[in-house]
């Protein structure tokens, strides 16, 4: 049998509308994020997807039970805007042992390069026990623009995806270590912290 030479990761991802939840439109929230996270990582990964209503409590619920059952990452889309029933900032704060507030900042900083609207945003990051919780906006393709960032035609990096910061995050928080595929995102680690090639 052959053996992946990066280790396993569980990460959860959950989409967060009220009419995708419902069937109103069907959800693009989870396929985008399991497509994107499949291209940009090594590590073989087992997905715990939830597709939830605008709900603060079941929001909060839902997090506390995918850090539970061992996800070291957690990637939620959706409700993070200023309407009445945009909660999930605030549901992830709820369950924070920290917050982490330079992934919200950087994310505004990205998606101001593709939308003005980008300031709606009140998106937030989170730890809670050995697990990094992100939240990014609910336009399907909001995911790879925050994720992954701007490059230029060349291909070179116009403004940082906050990816890059997720598998330092998740190593420091004592997670598996993660592997990018550099053509899709460059992760950076101090050089100490990274592992010789196996
Ligand atoms: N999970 C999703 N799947 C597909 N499209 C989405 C999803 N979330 C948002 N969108 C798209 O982004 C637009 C703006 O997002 P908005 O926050 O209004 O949607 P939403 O959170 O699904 O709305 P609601 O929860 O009120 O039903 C939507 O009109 C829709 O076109
Ligand atoms: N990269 C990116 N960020 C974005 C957007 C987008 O299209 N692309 N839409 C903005 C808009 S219009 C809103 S209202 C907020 C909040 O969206 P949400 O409530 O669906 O999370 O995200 C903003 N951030």
């Amino acid at each position: 049998m052959s053996e992946s030479l990066f280790d396993p990761i569980k990460i959860g991802i959950v989409s967060i509308s009220d009419r995708a939840s419902t069937g109103v439109y069907e959800d693009k929230g989870l396929p985008a994020l399991q497509e994107w996270l499949t291209k940009a990582l090594h590590n073989p990964i087992t997905f715990e997807p939830r597709l939830i209503p605008d709900e603060k409590e079941r929001i909060s619920a839902t997090l506390i039970e995918l850090v539970h059952v061992g996800c070291s990452l957690v990637l939620t889309t959706g409700g993070t805007g200023p309407a009445l029933r945009d909660v999930t900032p605030e549901a992830t704060l709820a369950v924070a042992d920290k917050e982490m507030p330079g992934f919200g900042e950087q994310m505004r900083q990205i998606s101001l390069k593709f939308v003005p609207t980008a300031i709606l945003s009140r998106q937030v990051a989170v730890i809670r026990g050995q697990s990094l919780i992100i939240n990014l906006p609910g336009q399907p393709k909001s995911i790879a623009e925050t994720l992954e960032g701007l490059k230029d035609a060349e291909g070179k990096a116009v403004v940082h995806g906050i990816f890059a910061a997720v598998p330092y995050c998740v190593d420091l928080i004592g997670g598996p270590y993660m592997e990018t595929r550099d053509e899709v995102c460059k992760a950076f680690r101090p050089k100490t912290a990274i592992r010789p090639a196996r």
